[in-house]
C-alpha cells in the first residue's frame, strides 16, 4: 500500500511507519516469515499445508479467520512444529527483531512458550538461551535501533506454571522482563495458575495475562482481582462493564472503573480480535470508545503471521476507522512505553530521548506542510 491515502487528518501511511512504535504484545509463535517456516520444515521433515511462502502466508491468514480462539490456536501447531532445536528457535527470535526494527518498532517485548519447544530435547532454559542469542543478534543487526525483552508464558491448559514462573524469574536479569499465560481461555480461569502469580508477586516481578479475548468479565475480574496481573492481553470485554445511554452518557461499572482508575494497561490487538470474533470489525473495535474514555489503552499486533499485520499495519487501520492524528499515535506509544515491564528509568529515558523528539519532528513536519 502506498502513502497516497487522504485521511481526515491528513496523516500517510508512510508517517505511521517512521513513527516509532511501542510492542507489548507479539508472540514469537505467531510472527514467524512464511518462507523462514518453509525452510524450518524442510530441515526437520514437518509436513506444512502449502509449500510456497505466499499460499502459506495465505493459509496462516485465512485459517486464522475463523471467528473463533480455539480454531485460531491450532494454526500455531506448525509453527511451534518447527521451532524445536536451538538454530531454529535462533533464527526466527532474530528475524523477529529484524522485522520489529524495519517496522519502526523502538521497543518491543515478545512472547512465547517455552514449554512447547521442547519436544526435539532441549531444555526449557536452553530454548530461553536460544531465543535471547537470537535476539541479541537481531539488535545488532538492526544498530542497536530496537531495545526488545522477553516475556515468558505458560499455557492456560497445561500444567507448568509455576516452572515456567520460576524459569522467568532465573533469567530476570538476562532479558526476560515478564510473565504471561495464554491458549484457550474458556474453561481455563487463570486462577488455576495462582501460585505461580503469587511466587511472582513475592519475587517483585511482572505479569500480564491473556484476559477478556474470549471469555467475558469474570475471565478479567479474576486476573486482576485474584492473580494481580499488571496488564491485560487484549481485555476488550471490559466494554461490557461500560454503559453507553441514548443520551451519549456513558456509565462504567465497578471492574471498568477499577481498571480505569489504577490505568491497568490493555494490550489490545485489534487485527487478531477481528480474526477470533472478539470484535466485529476494526471501526466497531472497543478501542475507539476506551481510548475516548482514556483507558491505558495500547495497540499491539498479537500474531503478525496470522492476522498478515505489523505495528505500522495497526496504527494505519486505526487511522483510517478513527481518523487519529500524530498526537494520538504519540499517545498510544508513549501508554506502551509507560506499561512496559522495563525499569522506570529506562522506560523514561526511551520516552525523553527517542519517542518524544520523533513525534515532534513529525508534528512540525505536518504543519510545515511537507508530508
Ligand atoms: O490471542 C491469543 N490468545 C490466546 N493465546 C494465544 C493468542 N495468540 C497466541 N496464543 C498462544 O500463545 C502461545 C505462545 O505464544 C501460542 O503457541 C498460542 O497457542
Ligand atoms: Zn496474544
Amino acid at each position: 500500500m502506498s502513502s497516497a491515502a487522504a485521511e481526515p487528518t491528513g496523516l500517510t501511511r508512510d508517517t505511521v511507519l517512521r513513527a516509532p512504535k511501542v510492542l507489548l504484545h507479539d508472540h514469537l509463535d505467531g510472527g514467524l516469515r512464511p518462507q523462514t517456516i518453509i525452510d524450518l520444515a524442510a530441515d526437520c521433515g514437518h509436513e506444512l499445508p502449502a509449500t510456497e511462502a505466499v499460499a502459506l502466508g495465505t493459509w496462516f491468514a485465512e485459517s486464522a479467520d475463523s471467528g473463533s480462539l480455539e480454531r485460531y490456536l491450532e494454526t500455531f501447531d506448525h509453527t511451534v512444529a518447527v521451532m524445536q532445536s536451538g538454530p531454529a528457535i535462533t533464527r526466527v527470535a532474530r528475524e523477529c527483531v529484524e522485522d520489529l526494527a524495519a517496522d519502526g518498532v523502538v521497543y518491543a517485548e515478545v512472547r512465547y512458550a517455552p514449554e512447547q519447544h521442547v519436544e526435539g530435547g532441549l531444555t526449557l532454559d536452553e530454548v530461553v538461551a536460544a531465543v535471547q542469542e537470537g535476539f541479541d543478534a537481531g539488535v545488532a543487526s538492526a544498530g542497536g535501533r530496537i531495545v526488545v525483552r522477553q516475556l515468558l508464558t505458560a499455557m492456560r491448559h497445561q500444567a507448568r506454571s509455576m516452572e515456567i514462573a520460576e524459569l522467568a524469574i532465573a533469567w530476570r536479569d538476562r532479558g526476560v522482563a515478564g510473565f504471561d499465560i495464554a491458549g484457550a481461555e474458556a474453561g481455563y480461569p487463570p486462577t488455576r495458575h495462582l501460585d505461580a502469580f503469587e511466587y511472582l508477586q513475592r519475587e517483585n516481578s511482572h505479569f500480564t495475562i491473556h484476559a477478556g479475548e474470549a471469555f467475558g468479565l469474570p475471565s478479567i475480574w479474576q486476573a486482576i482481582q485474584w492473580c494481580g496481573a499488571d496488564r491485560l492481553g487484549h481485555g476488550v470485554r471490559i466494554i461490557d462493564d461500560i454503559t453507553v445511554h441514548d443520551d451519549g452518557s456513558v456509565e462504567l461499572g465497578r471492574l471498568a472503573a477499577y481498571v480505569r482508575d489504577q490505568r491497568i494497561p490493555l494490550e489490545m490487538c485489534p487485527a487478531s480480535n477481528v480474526q477470533t470474533g472478539a470484535a466485529t470489525s476494526i471501526a466497531q473495535h472497543p478501542i475507539g470508545l476506551l481510548k475516548k474514555l482514556r483507558f491505558r489503552v495500547t495497540v499491539n499486533t498479537d500474531n503478525r503471521l496470522m492476522s498478515q499485520t505489523s505495528m505500522t499495519a495497526e496504527l494505519w487501520d486505526l487511522v483510517q476507522a478513527f481518523g487519529y492524528g500524530v498526537r494520538d499515535l504519540e499517545w498510544f506509544t508513549v501508554n506502551a512505553m509507560k506499561s512496559a515491564f522495563l525499569p522506570f528509568d529506562e522506560r523514561l529515558d526511551l520516552i525523553e530521548r527517542v519517542i518524544k523528539p520523533a513525534y515532534a519532528e513529525l508534528a512540525a513536519e505536518r504543519s510545515a506542510g511537507r508530508d
